[in-house]
C-alpha cells in the first residue's frame, strides 16, 4: 500500500521544479518520497515507509504538506480535489 497522487504540469522543467520544491520539505522532514516525471509532464510522487514496507504516520504528514504545497503556477490545471 503506497500514496499515490499524479500532477500534470506545464512543462518538462516546471516538473523538476516542483520536485526541488518536494525535495526541501523531504529534507526537512527526514521523509523521502519516489518522485516520477512521466512522459514530459506527468509528475505522480508515491509515499511509503520502506523500513517497514507499507505506510506509517510520517507518510501521511508528508502528503498532507506537499498537497499545501503552493504549486498551482506550475500545474497545467488545478488539482480535481
Ligand atoms: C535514517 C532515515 O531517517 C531513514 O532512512 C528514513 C529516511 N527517509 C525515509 N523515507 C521514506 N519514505 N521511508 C523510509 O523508510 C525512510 N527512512
Amino acid at each position: 500500500m503506497k500514496l499515490r497522487r499524479s500532477w500534470a504540469v506545464k512543462t518538462f522543467t516546471k516538473g523538476l521544479e516542483f520536485f526541488r520544491i518536494v525535495a526541501v520539505l523531504a529534507e526537512n522532514e527526514g521523509h523521502h518520497p519516489d518522485l516520477h516525471l512521466v512522459g514530459w509532464n506527468n509528475v505522480t510522487i508515491e509515499i511509503w515507509t520502506h523500513a517497514v514496507g507499507g505506510l506509517t504516520e510520517n507518510d501521511f504528514i508528508l502528503a498532507a504538506k506537499i498537497d499545501k504545497l503552493d504549486v498551482l503556477d506550475l500545474l497545467r490545471r488545478k488539482p480535481s480535489d
